[in-house]
């Protein structure tokens, strides 16, 4: 479907068929991101990853992040940090199960996911900055529809009062990236504290005011402090909400669904007892599990519209002209409803769809890609699993779950609250009782 927003003409993908021309035949034409105010504001003018434009520097700071914070090894490099984070959390729980309270499941989730990607990337606890408020409203001005991005005469005007909102937001947000910049600068003045806490932030420093790339002539651009903080911002604000978005929506389907709820409990009693609690190496053997998860992604996928992307040239698709600088959005979420993709019952959570079926998650099957696809897919996708995955394993096995004051699972609120991500509206709140005998 092609519309004109304001000046800007945008094309809506919205089957498996056209998602495949735009993120596979053609994915280099389509791999840049459209300049919006928002990144502009809160990526220091767009020089983090997510929203740089296809070229050099975007190739660079991905080959960093993933090489440094997100391959395989480094995601099993903090294993440890994932179990006692998540162990905590489960203590937490059984003391409010013990009580009989009721807890806010959205909050607690959405704390302990913070706290280890906050040890991942910034080597130490959060201590006393919040980044997630700043983290919630930024994900919601970059997802907003700002008409500054369709009619640029319109800017000055701040008529829907984003650019205050945005204003303020990329300040709050510099005040903290800077502390923790400086806290990490004095720590580097010490060789010894240097080499036995080197996290992302330090790899990054050690870059600074160096060439991005020295054997490229053409691309002499220099590391500076705002493109650090452009680049944390991204992998922050990529983290933190997407795997608790995950995770809060499965639990809300799996309270909704308690037959789902059974048989995955059944699974995880199959596989690991009652005797101990859930470890990473048992999460290959619960395939249950994975069918739950990519039941949910479906239904209810983190980044509805993915990321938008931009057109680099002009060019011709099945015989319909695209312009240079097309705004580009895959729906989604739109797909995961359709009936001609996923039968009648397309709307109906029902796991057992990806029983004995090679529909992966992965990018290669384009009716099903929650992590996007192509040159600018999810670089963070296996990190962003195995966080889903074990909370997910943990909640569900070490507890039974009851919604408050004898509401039933068909009255749980599932509205959705629309940004660049899709949360739930309303936190999820639910009260536990411990089940194990460990
Ligand atoms: C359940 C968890 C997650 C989901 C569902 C998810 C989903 C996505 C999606 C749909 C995109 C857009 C892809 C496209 O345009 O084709 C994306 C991009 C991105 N994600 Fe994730 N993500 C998750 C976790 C993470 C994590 C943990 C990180 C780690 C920092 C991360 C980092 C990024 C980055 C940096 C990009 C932009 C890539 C680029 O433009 O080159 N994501 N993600």
């Amino acid at each position: 479907m092609s519309i004109r927003l304001g000046y800007v003409p945008a094309i809506v993908v919205s089957s498996p068929h056209a998602a495949e021309l735009f993120l596979k035949t053609h994915d280099v034409v389509f791999a840049s991101r459209p300049k919006i105010q928002a990144s502009e504001y809160l990526s220091y003018g767009s020089k983090g990853m997510a929203f740089t434009e296809y070229g050099p520097y975007w190739r660079t700071t991905r080959k960093w992040c993933t090489l440094h914070l997100l391959s395989a090894s480094k995601v099993e490099q903090f294993a440890p940090v994932r179990k006692a984070e998540l162990r905590s959390l489960v203590e937490t729980l059984k003391e409010a199960a013990a009580a009989g309270e009721t807890v806010d499941l959205s909050q607690k989730v959405g704390e302990v996911v913070e706290n280890i990607m906050f040890k991942m990337i910034f080597g130490r606890s959060n201590g006393t900055f919040s980044l997630k408020p700043v983290i919630e409203e930024t994900l919601h001005l970059v997802g907003a529809f700002n008409l500054s991005d369709y009619v640029p005469f319109l800017a000055p005007f701040d008529l829907q009062g984003l650019t205050r909102r945005l204003k303020i937001s990329s300040k709050a947000v510099d005040e903290i990236l800077e502390k923790i910049i400086d806290e990490h600068e004095q720590q580097m003045t010490n060789p010894e504290e240097q080499q036995l806490h080197r996290d992302f932030v330090d790899v990054m420093l050690s870059l600074l005011n160096k060439p991005m790339d020295p054997h490229d002539e053409e691309h002499k651009c220099i590391i500076e402090r705002t493109n650090i903080k452009a680049i944390l911002l991204d992998m922050v604000a990529a983290a933190f909400d997407t795997s608790a978005t995950a995770v809060e929506w499965t639990m809300a389907e799996l309270l909704r669904h308690p037959r789902v709820m059974f048989n995955l409990q059944q699974e995880l009693e199959n596989i690991v007892g009652r005797n101990r609690i859930v470890e990473e190496s048992d999460l290959p053997k619960l395939t249950y599990l994975n069918m739950v998860i990519k039941e949910s992604l479906r239904l209810h996928p983190v980044a509805p519209l993915l990321v938008p992307r931009e057109s680099t040239k002009d060019i011709t698709i099945n015989g319909y002209f695209i312009s240079k600088k097309s705004r580009i959005l895959v729906n989604i979420w739109g797909m995961a409803r359709d009936p001609n993709v996923w039968s009648d019952n397309a709307e109906e959570f029902f796991p057992e769809r990806f029983k004995d079926s090679n529909i992966d998650l992965r990018g290669n099957d384009f009716q099903f890609i929650p992590f996007g696809s192509g040159r600018r897919g999810c670089p963070g996708m296996q990190l962003g699993l195995v966080n889903v995955r074990l909370a997910l394993a943990l909640l569900v096995h070490c507890f039974e779950w009851q919604l408050p004051n004898g509401m039933l699972p068909s009255e749980l609120d599932m509205s959705e609250k629309f940004g660049l991500s899709l949360p739930r509206a309303n936190h999820l709140l639910v009260k536990p009782t411990y089940r194990l005998r460990a």
